[in-house]
């Protein structure tokens, strides 16, 4: 579903130089639910935004399915992660002036669908996340752990194949934190969607299947089977 190899990415240049990815690659099968952890600066979010097309690499190579993300420009990167990905940040990025379902179906509408299928999916995305209750509701009368399941419908109403999770529950207390992992081992379950989440937190870690370790801009471990 995901491959990548011989990644590298360097900010800045001469002294100021951070080498964020050193060559690295990784392989995710279909349906595969992997945690990328490992200590603050080591490449982890960068890592997620390189594979997401979100930042370009120096170098090495990205497919999803047999798509190259790593030759694709900006306009056919964006057609290419409305189509496949679905991203889900700590600050949920949610339009303030919209309401839930009218973010929801934002993406939907601009990957061309018409409106009253956005409705629909949008409308099926947030029972999904048990919030049709709240659909008319503003980001500013939703709590944190409400406003990221507004984030994860709003990232799979499309049904990607693959779903970018970096620190998504970074804001939220522990309880919310675990109905947001719970939901996004349901779209697992239900979808089949490949899922790579970045978190310092190794308790959350640890309920993947697989666990991947960064160090220094490089994955020094990858773990399969520590849970179940
Ligand atoms: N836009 C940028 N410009 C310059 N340096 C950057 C930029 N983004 C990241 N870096 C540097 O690249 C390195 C890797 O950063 P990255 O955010 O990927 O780490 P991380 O493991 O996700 O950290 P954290 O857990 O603290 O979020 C760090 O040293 C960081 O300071």
């Amino acid at each position: 579903m995901l491959r990548a190899s011989q990644l590298s990415k360097t900010y800045g240049t001469g002294n100021e130089a951070t080498r964020a990815l050193r060559e690295v690659g990784l392989t995710l099968g279909k349906g595969e639910m992997a945690a990328v952890t490992g200590p603050s600066g080591c490449g982890k979010s960068t890592l997620l935004h390189v594979l997401g097309g979100l930042e370009p690499a120096d170098g090495g190579e990205i497919w999803i399915g047999d798509e190259a993300v790593h030759r694709r420009r900006e306009k056919e990167l964006a057609a290419l992660r409305l189509k496949r990905m679905g991203f889900v940040f700590q600050a949920y990025h949610l339009v303030p002036v919209l309401s839930a379902e009218e973010n929801v179906q934002l993406p939907l509408l601009a990957a061309g669908m018409t409106r009253r299928e956005a409705e629909r999916k949008a409308l099926e995305a947030l029972e999904l996340v048990g919030l049709a209750g709240k659909r008319r509701s503003r980001p500013s009368a939703l709590s944190g752990g409400q406003s990221q399941r507004v984030a994860i419908a709003r990232a799979v109403a499309g049904k990607p194949d693959i779903l970018f999770a970096d620190e998504p529950t970074g804001a939220l207390d522990s309880e919310a934190a675990d109905q947001v992992m719970g939901l996004l081992e349901l779209m697992n379950r239900q979808y089949g969607m490949t899922l790579l989440l970045v978190t310092h937190d190794d308790r959350l870690a640890q309920r993947l299947p697989r666990q991947i370790r960064m160090f220094n801009g490089r994955i020094v471990e990858d773990r399969e089977g520590a849970t179940c």
